[in-house]
């Protein structure tokens, strides 16, 4: 010791790296979950750490100067400022929960450098889906303990048994160390192989356990959540993200529990052998330690910067799918490819960049763990010539520190494969937490219900389009009476649909812009269940599932018995199609109904509304892939249903709505004209145009010629 004291320098850089390995340690363990919520504790408990080891450090080692007053008050402004700083700023009211997470000022520096970072705040979260786990974790963790203490012994007894050949002294030990080794290496196999298999059951239950979740949020999300995210992003999040995720987090955790482990060990280990040797390795740990500190920030940008690029080109992919008829219609397959091949070769460019950072850290480490096993060799034979340690010690001392500078080069890989799982997890929490944008559930699911709507000067924009003006519905008041057909007609655009979202409380009104009434009462005081029990609709894109038809007319209700089924099909008129497909009942609909046509998709439909027996009937441009014969069948269905409950046509089909009890015309968002079809006819207005456009038919222009010869 006092060969190292008396060198100016060693000194020294022995304290910056004791610091920084402090530092390090404290903050690996921060997210622990004794630590994690508790942040104070950490840092006043990591800043007197640090405190004690630099103050040790300076007795054992003989700084004089910084036993003095001065050094000293240095030592306590060094440890001690960010946790006074941070429990001033608590003191003050001031939000310090930031800070808590950079406890030292060049950490809280990293952290702004990459532009903030919520992966405390995700990693808070991770933990918390591992939790209902616990135990399992616990058990696994005992047991990467045992088997990584069952690990040491080919370094220990190959120690001994270079004991015994330098030496004879011992016969029996060679045949001992042989033995000992071979029980302990077959032990610690064993218990690996037990924790692996508990540990990749227990991860895979995780990440079913997230997908199911993350679904789950995604399908509770308002309307205009799904209007404004694409098809592609959602598939991407639910599957993509956190299979990536999963599959991160699960390989790599398991890297960083059992080389954690061995780590801890082989320092206990290394330490017993010689403390001198063993300081000498640690002044290599600062650069395998800090180094991927600041790549795993790197690469966690990167990572959420790839899978939003992935969300895209997973959007691309799906629409082309969608609409695959179209793009072959027009040939387009290679103009889609290629959009697809310019959002991978965005995706490509920053691999590039995550794989160049990721070659540049192996390749430092490298570096830094050759450079330290020569000085541990030379150092080493040094002490072996002195005869402070034995040539066996020496031999257990290179075997260990060989598997320590791997293990903790293992355990710095694997943290920014943490960290990206992590970063990758933030996409996927926020939709967890993502709350949807709809008031709370109404209490109202009365046992009687007339179906009695009233719109009652309902001004409505869509969300995020509240400056827009005109508004796409303006002082709209209408009525659906139980027992009557009401038919919605307009032009294109005239807000038609958007009456029916609104009834299906889809989107929310605004104070003041007017009410939407059920049986007098306000549509959301509803039970949103029951609502959806009693309002049916079907729309413009009766899309089927890619299930039997008999599935795809019991959705929603599944309990409904085969003659209520087969009761809703002849009443839409689809019983008999039905029954001449191949499979009856049976029969796969196909993806989004792809294997009926259109006017049997749009039967099925309306079979799949009747089944509910609903109070509130709405048929929202869903005559209009009717044949002649078919449409006059639905009007027929729509007459008699009309007998138990409320109505809505929307159809610009002039001789269904004729059918109607009363017609709202609407223009441009607002309520033109109402009132019964021979009414409408007689006053000339909208709908009286409407009707002669479809009664008139096509003309030919004449031609120049005949014009010209035609007498005057
Ligand atoms: N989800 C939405 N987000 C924003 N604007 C929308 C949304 N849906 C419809 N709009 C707009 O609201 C207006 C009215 O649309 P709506 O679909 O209600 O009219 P419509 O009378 O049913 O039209 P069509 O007969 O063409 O189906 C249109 O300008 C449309 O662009």
């Amino acid at each position: 010791m006092q060969k190292i004291s008396s060198s100016s320098f060693v000194l020294p850089v022995l304290c910056v790296c004791v610091d920084v390995c402090v530092v390090r340690a404290v903050r690996l363990a921060q997210p622990c979950p004794f630590l994690l919520p508790r942040p104070f504790l950490a840092l006043w408990g990591g800043a007197l750490l640090r405190a004690s080891a630099l103050l040790l450090l300076s007795f054992l080692g003989g700084l004089r100067r910084m036993r003095g007053p001065e050094g000293l008050q240095s030592l306590a402004v060094l440890c001690f400022h960010r946790p006074a700083y941070v429990a001033l700023l608590g003191a003050l009211g001031r939000p310090a929960q930031e800070e808590l997470w950079a406890w030292h000022s060049w950490g809280r520096v990293s952290a702004v450098e990459v532009g903030g970072s919520v992966s405390g705040t995700a990693l808070k979260r991770l933990l918390g889906c591992m939790r209902p786990y616990l135990w399992r974790f616990v058990f696994v963790l005992a047991l990467v303990m045992l088997s990584s203490y069952g690990e040491m012994a080919v370094p220990k007894y190959t120690g001994h048994m270079a004991d015994w050949i330098v030496n004879e002294e011992a016969p029996n030990a060679f045949s001992e160390a042989i033995w000992l080794m071979a029980v302990l290496t077959v032990l610690s196999a064993v218990l690996e192989f037990v924790c692996d298999l508990t540990y990749n059951t227990t991860m895979s239950a995780i990440h079913t356990s997230i997908q199911a979740a993350v679904l789950e949020a995604v399908l509770q999300q308002d309307i205009a959540f799904f209007d404004a995210t694409s098809t592609g992003e959602l598939v991407s999040r639910v599957t993509t993200d956190t299979s990536d995720m999963s599959e991160a987090l699960s390989d790599e955790l398991s890297l960083v529990m059992w080389y954690t482990a061995r780590f801890v060990f082989l320092l206990i280990f290394m330490l017993s052998q010689s403390w001198k040797l063993t300081l000498l390795s640690c002044m290599g740990v600062p650069i395998i330690w800090v180094l991927p500190e600041f790549i795993g920030h790197f690469r966690q940008i990167i990572a959420a910067k790839s899978q939003d690029l992935l969300a895209k080109a997973n959007q691309v992919a799906t629409e082309t799918f969608s609409c695959i008829k179209t793009v072959k219609c027009f040939a387009n397959e290679d103009g889609e490819t290629d959009r697809y091949r310019r959002r991978m070769d965005d995706i490509y460019a920053l691999n590039k960049q995550d794989a160049a950072t990721y070659a540049a850290s192996t390749w430092a480490n490298s570096m830094t763990s050759l450079a330290l096993k020569v000085a541990i060799l030379y150092y080493g034979g040094l002490l072996v010539t002195e005869g402070a340690v034995s040539s066996g010690d020496l031999v257990a001392f290179v075997l260990y520190e060989l598997q320590f500078t791997s293990s903790l080069e293992a355990v710095m890989r694997c943290y920014p494969e943490v960290k990206k799982a992590i970063g990758a997890s933030e996409k996927i929490f926020e939709y967890l937490d993502r709350e949807p944008q709809v008031p709370p559930d109404g209490s109202l699911e009365p046992d009687r219900l007339e179906g009695h709507v009233q719109f009652r000067n309902v001004t409505f924009c869509y969300p995020g389009k509240a400056n827009e003006n005109p508004p796409v519905l303006k002082n709209v008041s209408l009525e659906l009476k139980p027992g009557k057909i009401t038919a919605l007609v307009g032009s294109n655009r005239s807000g038609k649909s958007t009456c029916v979202k609104l009834l299906e409380r889809f989107y929310q009104l605004q104070n003041g812009d007017g009410e939407i009434l059920l049986d007098g009462k306000p549509l959301q005081s509803y039970k949103d269940q029951y609502l959806h029990d009693q309002i049916a609709v079907v729309s413009q894109d009766c899309l089927l599932f890619a299930r039997s038809v008999r599935e795809n007319i019991k959705y929603g209700r599944e309990n409904a018995s085969e003659e209520e089924m087969i009761e809703a099909a002849q009443l839409a008129s689809a019983h008999s199609f039905i029954t001449g497909l191949p499979s009856g009942y049976d029969t796969d609909a196909g993806e989004k109904g792809g294997q009926v046509s259109g006017g049997q998709k749009q039967r099925i439909a309306i079979a799949r509304a009747l089944i509910k027996q609903p109070k509130v009937l709405i048929l929202d441009n869903a005559t209009s892939d009717l044949d002649g014969e078919n449409r006059h069948q639905v009007s027929q269905t729509l007459l008699n249903q009309a007998r138990s409950c409320s109505v809505l046509l929307v159809s610009n089909n002039m001789s269904m709505v004729e059918s109607a009890d009363h017609i709202v015309v609407l223009n441009g968002g607002e309520v033109e004209e109402a009132g019964g079809h021979d009414e409408l006819m007689r006053r000339g207005g909208f709908y009286a145009q409407q009707v002669e456009k479809q009664h008139l038919g096509f003309q030919r222009p004449e031609e120049a010629g005949e014009e010209e010869s035609e007498p005057d």
